[in-house]
């Protein structure tokens, strides 16, 4: 693992913010006003949405971009938002082609192909607080597992964890950052279902992390007759307000203990993703 500054890399990082500052007096005001604010890194690679409208400035956002970020190596406009079951996105690159990245994060290295794969680096602080809780020894379970960046940490902590992922480009990245990581001989990675594990998985899970995708399921009943008593599991959801009250309330009517439920993100007009720490017993 790397030691130094660089393991603390971060996610809702406000130095990726503040673009159109920048890029005052290269467009005019009243486009410039359209274009985000900020940009997502992962790795080396940036990634913006930027309107059709703003076409023409495309190399002066290249340049402020590279003049940020001299490590960038691609940039990637967003063409569309994130799609399909294994949620990727479609991007078209304005400078630079390779889509392959290393993306560090709290001492852990994630390599992808970010057009394959689902990967934000919005979540590193969320993800290294469950990975906290983690003890030694606990067994994990993580559907909708991605290229691993909840399933490493915990690994590191000392624990075993099942991995469930259902994009075979994501599962092959994330056997290599199990390698990459020094924890392929904690992880057992899964292609397939999640929505079936309960069909061929009959062990307990002292912990089981949920990323669930967007519009897929909301709701960890699924998963949660998989914990074992005391277990904790961390169900991250996508709800307007008043949803998650109602999916709160219910989970509490059926037993569970709600430790904890925090607003992370909004993701469409009144549809935030929520993180929740539900407690068995
Ligand atoms: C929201 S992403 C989360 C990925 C990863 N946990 C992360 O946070 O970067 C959801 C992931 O679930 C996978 N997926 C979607 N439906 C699935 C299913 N039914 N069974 C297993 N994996 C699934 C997608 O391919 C995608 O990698």
């Amino acid at each position: 693992m790397d030691s130094g500054e660089s393991r603390y890399q971060n996610i809702f990082d406000h130095n990726n913010m503040g673009l159109r500052k920048d890029l005052t007096g290269s467009i005019p005001d009243d486009l410039l006003i359209k274009l985000p604010d900020g940009y997502e890194i992962i790795g080396n690679i940036a990634i913006i949405g930027i309107p059709s409208s703003l076409t023409q400035y495309h190399d002066a956002i290249v340049a402020a971009l590279l003049a940020r970020r001299p490590s960038i190596h691609t940039i990637l406009n967003k063409t569309g938002s994130v799609y399909g079951p294994f949620r990727t996105t479609l991007f078209n690159p304005i400078f630079g082609k390779n889509l392959v990245t290393e993306h560090r994060e709290f001492g852990f290295k994630y390599h992808l192909d970010v057009s394959h794969v689902y990967f934000s680096s919005k979540m590193g602080s969320e993800r290294k607080r469950i990975a906290d809780l983690v003890k030694p020894g606990e067994r994990i379970f993580v559907p909708f597992a991605g290229v691993g960046p909840y399933v490493i940490p915990a690994a590191a902590r000392g624990s075993q964890v099942i991995a469930i992922e259902m994009n075979e480009h994501a599962c092959s990245w994330m056997a290599i950052n199990t390698i990459v990581n020094g924890v392929s001989s904690q992880v057992h990675i899964i292609r397939g279902d999640a929505l079936l594990a309960n069909n061929f998985i009959r062990q307990k899970f002292s912990r089981i992390i949920i990323p669930t995708p967007y519009g897929l399921i909301n709701s960890p009943y699924l998963f949660l007759s998989m914990l074992s008593d005391e277990g904790t599991a961390h169900w991250i959801t996508f709800s307007n307000s008043v949803q998650i009250k109602e999916q709160v309330c219910a989970l509490e009517q059926g037993g569970y203990h709600i430790l904890r439920c925090r607003q992370c993100g909004n993701v469409a007009p009144s549809v935030y993703r929520w993180i929740l720490d539900i407690k068995a017993n």
